[in-house]
């Protein structure tokens, strides 16, 4: 498993408006959300961390080697990052040669790059229209585009900038499977989200953001339970969280599956 290792992380895009400030933390083998609220530097955030921007100050050490000596031809190989807006990353006439740039770009060759563009496209339920445009494609399909050549290029770390904004319950299903596909692969996965009821039912660990730096971290159960400090963050607790807490049932349960097998425990005892 591939570790993100970030050390006294600091990025200005304009060097009198900090936006990173001091950012340490060790992106491990646990899934992990990382949540904050608009502006709080997320979507920078990953940008370092795959090379596209690069530190003021402070160090990214990937499996303990600085980002800082590596071309963004070597971190592609190794980081894949799916962007927010789909049409960021969608240049080709058809879905499967979209989905084939990636794969390609980082020496996969063409039989390769097909067949891993093809299991791509499965595992997001696309392999139907491999030959459409994508532009004839509704965003929330795009965005499975997206996400699948980035999947196709089999990077040991996968990040996703907000993969569930735009889907509908099936699309939030698809995403939810192929995240735990990924941890299943022994893959790093992380993603920025601002859906806490996804975030508390699919990830291990949660990161929180405010203002460029890091107010909180730990398993998610842990850091949903703390209410006021996620008020701080102008971010909320899970739905079926703040249900349980007004039904009176106790251990910050995370998900509504948790709340109905409590309440059925409660009516048998
Ligand atoms: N290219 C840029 N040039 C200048 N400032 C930028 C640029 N991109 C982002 N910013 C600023 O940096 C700050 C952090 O933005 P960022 O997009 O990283 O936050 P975020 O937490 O991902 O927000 P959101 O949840 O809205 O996507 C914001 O104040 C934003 O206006």
């Amino acid at each position: 498993m591939s570790e993100l290792r970030i050390e006294k992380l600091h990025f200005a895009y304009d060097k009198a408006t900090p936006v990173i400030k001091g950012i340490d933390l060790v992106l491990d083998d646990r899934t992990t959300a990382i949540i904050g609220q608009n502006g709080s530097g997320k979507t920078t955030f990953v940008k370092l961390l795959k090379g596209l921007l690069r530190p003021y100050s402070g160090r990214i050490l990937l499996d303990g080697a600085d980002i800082a000596t590596m071309t963004v031809a070597q971190i592609a190989k190794k980081i894949g990052l799916v962007f927010q807006n789909p049409d960021d990353q969608i240049f080709k006439q058809t879905v499967l040669d979209e989905v084939m740039v990636g794969p390609l770009n980082i020496g996969q060759s063409l039989d390769q790059a097909r067949s891993s563009s093809r299991a791509a496209l499965e595992q997001v339920q696309l392999a139907d229209v491999e030959q459409v445009n994508p532009y004839d494609l509704n965003l929330a399909q795009r965005k499975m585009v997206a996400v699948a050549s980035i999947l196709a290029m089999d990077t040991p770390v996968v990040i996703f900038d907000e993969p569930t904004m735009g889907q509908d319950v099936a699309g939030k299903a698809i995403i939810k499977k192929v995240i735990e596909d990924l941890h299943e692969e022994g893959k790093a996965v992380f993603c920025i989200l601002h859906d806490m009821d996804f975030a508390a039912a699919v990830f291990e660990r949660v990161v929180v953001f405010s203002q460029g730096q890091l107010l909180l971290e730990g398993d998610a159960r842990e850091v949903f339970s703390k209410k006021e400090l996620l008020q701080q963050a102008y971010l909320d607790q899970p739905q079926a969280m703040k249900i349980a807490q007004v039904l009176g049932i106790p251990g910050n349960l995370l998900t509504v599956e948790e709340v109905e097998a409590a309440l059925k425990e409660g009516v048998n005892q």
